[in-house]
């Protein structure tokens, strides 16, 4: 991923952890280099090669990332690599004893590359290492002796930062799950019709052009039927706007009991309905929609005793005939016009070139 504050600032939380990390691999890949080579030219060949080991080591996890493109691989071996610095860098002492200063990076780094849990349990291990190095006498990998008073400070400090780290991810992993939560919602708001439940235009028309799309792709066929309450101006200027939106919700949930769990209802736009129906031939499309307008010509809203019929005209095509949005859209229309004209409560199938599907 190439830099720049763009990047930075319009990157989602998955984006932006893998520039984090790349960041910190450089940086850390830039640092050790150029302590490794100073300590190899003050004398502290040891010390100033295993540097150099450790920044080869994070270079080689990040080309095998570039290569593979293995995150999960990627950051285990990176915890690893600096794990064992951190042991180093205490059991040694570092040069000239700043090796502890670079510790205080190691929770920080951790909680970056495995998240809160995994950065918790190796901040434990990590601990009783300390402990081990700063308190049992004569280890035989200990190198360095530290006098009481920086031993009590270096636990007390690390500590210290450790909890404040943990507590900062702990709020960064929240506020994150907020987000993808908000998201969600938001998505599904802009997707969603408010009075019905179901999709609105905007939501069904990206299912359409989903599902053509993956017609073209596989060669499968998918069915789309608009739906048009019949005389519906006269259910609102007869009973109310309210009774009128009773009739569309009643209408929606006969949609829904009718369909597949893989088809999809929406609202076209007022008193209109799209149902989509993927992996589905015109004929079976066509059943399914008569089935629909008998459902709903069966059912009745009640009002103040008053028993209210319902009926819908249909028209319908699929991707079969017509493989483009606009042109399959046009001729659906086309349907549902001619099926308000010969007499409405009826379904008009739209497949020029096609036996006709209406008795
Ligand atoms: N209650 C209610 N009415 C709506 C809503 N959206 C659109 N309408 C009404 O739906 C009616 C549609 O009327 P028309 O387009 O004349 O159609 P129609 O009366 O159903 O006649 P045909 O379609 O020709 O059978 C209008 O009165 C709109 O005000 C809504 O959300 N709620």
């Amino acid at each position: 991923m190439k830099f720049s504050w763009d990047a930075i600032f319009n990157t989602s939380y998955d984006q932006n952890s893998v520039l984090v990390t790349e960041t910190l691999c450089y940086l850390g890949i830039i640092f050790l280099s150029i302590f490794g080579i100073k300590s190899l030219y003050t004398g502290s060949e040891v010390y100033g090669f295993a540097l150099l080991g450790f920044g080869l080591s994070i270079a080689l996890s990040l080309a095998y990332y570039k290569a593979s493109g293995s995150d999960l691989i990627h950051k285990s071996f990176l915890t690893l690599s600096f794990t064992l610095l951190y042991i180093y860098l205490l059991a040694t002492g570092g040069q000239e004893n700043t090796g502890l200063l670079w510790c205080y990076a190691y929770p920080l780094l951790i909680f970056t590359f495995v998240g809160l849990k995994r950065g918790l349990a190796y901040l434990i291990f990590i601990v009783i290492c300390s402990i081990i190095i700063l308190y049992v006498p004569d280890h035989p990998l200990v190198t360095h002796s530290y006098s009481d008073n920086t031993r009590s400070r270096f636990v007390g400090s690390m500590f210290f930062i450790s909890l404040m780290s943990c507590l900062l991810e702990l709020e960064r992993e929240r506020a994150n799950a907020g987000m993808a939560k908000a998201n969600a919602t938001l998505e599904a708001y802009a997707v969603t019709d408010e009075l019905t439940g179901l999709y609105n235009r905007r939501g069904i028309n990206k299912k359409i052009d989903y599902e053509l799309q993956r017609s073209r792709r596989e060669g499968s066929e998918v069915t789309v039927i608009l739906c048009d309450v019949d005389f519906f101006k006269q259910i609102n200027d007869q009973y109310g706007h309210d009774v009128g939106d009773a009739a569309l919700k009643l209408l929606a949930t006969q949609f829904k009991n009718s369909l597949r769990a893989t088809d999809y209802a929406g609202r076209w736009g007022g008193e209109e309905f799209a149902l989509v129906l993927p992996n589905t031939p015109v004929q079976e499309g066509f059943m399914l929609a008569e089935r629909v307008r008998e459902r709903v010509a069966a059912c009745s809203l009640h009002h103040q005793d008053i028993e209210i019929r319902l009926s819908i005209s249909s028209g319908i095509s699929s991707s079969r005939y017509f493989d483009q949005y606009d042109e399959l859209i046009k001729a659906i229309d086309v349907s549902l016009y001619s099926a308000k004209k010969s007499g409405r409560n009826r379904t008009e199938p739209q497949i020029f070139g096609a036996p006709q599907l209406a008795g």
